[in-house]
């Protein structure tokens, strides 16, 4: 369970989150919105990646800008840009340094790798040099350095920009089929068609909130009346 408390957050002149109140407990949310509404400053939030001026997030009662450590544990995350998240030369290697703080056996640590290489088709591509991947294989790749650690949560920050059609479709139906509670920051607005709940943001307020449908038309509606 993440909760927001009064989060207000400044970045330079411009007041980016206003007074945001949210509890998120179910297990697919979106998160929708203009450009520079303030959505990624707001998933950021939910992991310590940026603390906020004002209010506290709370993931399971634990504060994400004091117990940071604790809460990245509970809450992976996911940026638009997969490549940017390769960190090492070979697939296996990426996976396996998501591993390292968690000070592992090294019999669990080898079944883990080897479990996520097979869960995201990675297998035969374990040695192979990460960055010359396919950008649907980097977004797998990404997801499985996230997973591996066996997160609560995976807030993914636009993840779906870079991919084509059939990518798309396979990130739609590798998020489905996660354990974990997902938030969701999308452009794609059909990629929520089954989520629980979408959040709409606007100016750094949340201006809607509630079930996909109703929430896209809000959004849509809001977006259209920019453009007249
Ligand atoms: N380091 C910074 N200094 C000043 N302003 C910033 C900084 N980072 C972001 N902003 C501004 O904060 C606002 C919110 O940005 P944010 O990235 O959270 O929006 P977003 O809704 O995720 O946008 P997009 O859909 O384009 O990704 C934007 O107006 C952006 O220009």
């Amino acid at each position: 369970m993440i909760e927001l408390r009064g989060v207000s957050h400044r970045l330079g002149q411009r007041q980016v989150l206003s007074e945001i109140d949210l509890t998120l407990g179910e297990s697919r949310i979106g998160v929708i919105g203009a450009n520079g509404s303030g959505k990624s400053t707001l998933a950021r939030t939910l992991n310590g990646l940026i603390r906020p001026d004002r209010g506290t997030v709370l993931v399971d009662g634990l504060d994400a800008a004091r117990q940071t450590q604790q809460v990245r544990r509970r809450v992976g995350f996911m940026f638009s840009d997969a490549s940017a998240q390769i960190l090492m030369p070979t697939v296996a290697e990426d996976i396996a340094l998501s591993l390292r703080d968690l000070r592992l056996d090294a019999t669990e640590r080898d079944a883990r790798l080897a479990a996520t290489l097979a869960t995201y088709g990675l297998e035969e591509y374990a040695d192979h040099p990460a960055q010359l991947l396919s950008g649907g294989q980097k977004q797998l790749l990404a997801f499985a350095a996230v997973l591996v650690r066996e997160p609560q949560v995976l807030v993914c920050d636009e993840p779906s920009t870079l991919l084509d059609l059939h990518n798309q479709l396979l990130l739609r139906r590798t998020i489905a089929g996660l354990a974990q509670q997902v938030v969701l920051l999308t452009h794609h607005l059909e990629l929520l068609d089954d989520f629980d709940r979408v959040v709409v943001m606007d100016a750094g307020r949340v201006v809607h909130d509630g079930p996909p449908p109703e929430a896209v038309a809000f959004y849509r509606a809001l977006m259209g009346e920019r453009v007249r």
